[in-house]
C-alpha cells in the first residue's frame, strides 16, 4: 500500500495512505531500512501487510544539509517538495544565511521564494526589503509577511497551491511555526506541532511535520535549525557571479586585483566574498569526504591482504 509520511518520531513514522481521509497511523520501518537509510517527512513509501514500511519511492525535491556537526554525513530535511519558502526575520534578514538556504533548495531544483517575516518590526513594512533581497539571491518573488496583523498573509497563499509540498526553511526564532499557525487559522487540530525543550531549555519543536492547509496545500516546517551545513553545491544561488567569472581574462582569476576582471566591476564585493567562502567550504567538504572514501578503501584492501595471507598460511600448515 503506498502512504505519505507526515511525520518522524523516534525510530515511528506517521504515514497516511494514498487516497484515505483518515487519520494518520504511526508505521514502524523494516530493518532492512534502518541501514540503507530511514524515511522522512513527505517521503512517499510502501507498506507492508503487517503496515510497516518496507520501501522508500524515489525521492525528487529533497532539501539535504550537512548533518550538524560532521562533514561526511547528510541529513535529509524533506522530500518531494514542490517549493520551498526561505524565512528570514525582519528588520534585519541574514542575507548569507539566506544564500545557504537558497542553495540547499536549488541544489535538487526546488523552487524557491524569499519570505521576511515579522513585518510589523519593520518601519517602512518591509516590502522593499523583500523585493530588493529577492533580487540579489536571483528569486523571483519576495514578499514580507506579519503573522500578528496578518500582513501579506493573502500574497502568500496564492503562492501555496492545493496539492504541492511547501517546506518552510529558516532558522529556529525565524517565526515559522508562527507563521504556520497564522496560515492556518481556526483550522489548527489535534496534529498541532509538539513543543517540547531541549537540552538547553528552550522550547522547540520536536516532530517535523506535514501540516494541510484549508486549501489543501501541504506545508512542512523544519523546526529548530540552527546550522546551515551545504551538501551539494552552492546551487544556483551565485550563478550571475560563475557565468560572469568565465569572462575573466584569467581562467584562474582571484577576482581581486586582476586586469580584465569581469566581476568585480559588476558585483558586489560582498557577495565576492560570500561566494568565495561558501565554494572553499565545499571543497574543503569535498576533500574530507574523499579523504574518508581512501581511509575506506585501504582498510578493505588491508581486509583482504590478511584474508589472502591467512589462505597462503592455510596452504603451507
Ligand atoms: N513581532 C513579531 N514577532 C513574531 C512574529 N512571528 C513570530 N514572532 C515571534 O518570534 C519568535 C519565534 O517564533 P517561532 O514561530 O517559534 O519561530 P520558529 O522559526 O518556528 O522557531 P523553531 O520552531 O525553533 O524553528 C516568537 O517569540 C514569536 O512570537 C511577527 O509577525 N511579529
Ligand atoms: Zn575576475
Amino acid at each position: 500500500m503506498l502512504a505519505r509520511v507526515v511525520a518522524q518520531h523516534t525510530e515511528q513514522w506517521l504515514v497516511q495512505p494514498a487516497g484515505d481521509d483518515g487519520p494518520p497511523r504511526l508505521a514502524p520501518a523494516r530493518g532492512r531500512l534502518r541501514e540503507t537509510g530511514t524515511p522522512v517527512t513527505g517521503d512517499w513509501v510502501a507498506l507492508d501487510e503487517g503496515g510497516a514500511i518496507a520501501h522508500i519511492l524515489e525521492r525528487r525535491g529533497t532539501i539535504i544539509r550537512r548533518a550538524p556537526g560532521e562533514v561526511t554525513d547528510a541529513q535529509v530535511l524533506a522530500a518531494n517538495v514542490d517549493l520551498a519558502l526561505i524565512v528570514e526575520p525582519l528588520p534585519e534578514p541574514n542575507t548569507r544565511r539566506a544564500e545557504r538556504l537558497v542553495a540547499l533548495a536549488s541544489a535538487d531544483d526546488v523552487p524557491a521564494t524569499l519570505v521576511l517575516t515579522k513585518a510589523d518590526r519593520a518601519d517602512d513594512g518591509g516590502d522593499e526589503t523583500a523585493a530588493a533581497l529577492a533580487r540579489q539571491l536571483g528569486l523571483l518573488e519576495g514578499l514580507a509577511v506579519c503573522a500578528k496583523t496578518g500582513e501579506g498573509l493573502g500574497a502568500l497563499r496564492t503562492l501555496l497551491r492545493p496539492g504541492e509540498t511547501i517546506v518552510l526553511l529558516g532558522v529556529s526564532g525565524a517565526g515559522k511555526s508562527t507563521l504556520v499557525n497564522a496560515l492556518l487559522g481556526e483550522e489548527r487540530q489535534a496534529t498541532a506541532a509538539v513543543r517540547a525543550e531541549d537540552d538547553r531549555g528552550r522550547h522547540t519543536t520536536v516532530t517535523r511535520e506535514l501540516i494541510t492547509l484549508p486549501n489543501g496545500a501541504l506545508l512542512l516546517d523544519t523546526p529548530g535549525i540552527r546550522e546551515v551545513g551545504l551538501w551539494d553545491g552552492v546551487g544556483e544561488t551565485f550563478t550571475d557571479i560563475e557565468e560572469l567569472a568565465l569572462r575573466c581574462r584569467f581562467p584562474d582569476c582571484a577576482h581581486i586585483t586582476e586586469p580584465g576582471c569581469a566581476v568585480r566591476d559588476t558585483v558586489d564585493p560582498v557577495r565576492v566574498e560570500a561566494w568565495r567562502k561558501l565554494v572553499r567550504e565545499q571543497q574543503w567538504i569535498e576533500d574530507r569526504r574523499a579523504a574518508a572514501r581512501q581511509r575506506e578503501e585501504r582498510g578493505k584492501s588491508y581486509g583482504r591482504l590478511q584474508v589472502e595471507a591467512r589462505r597462503a598460511k592455510g596452504r603451507d600448515d
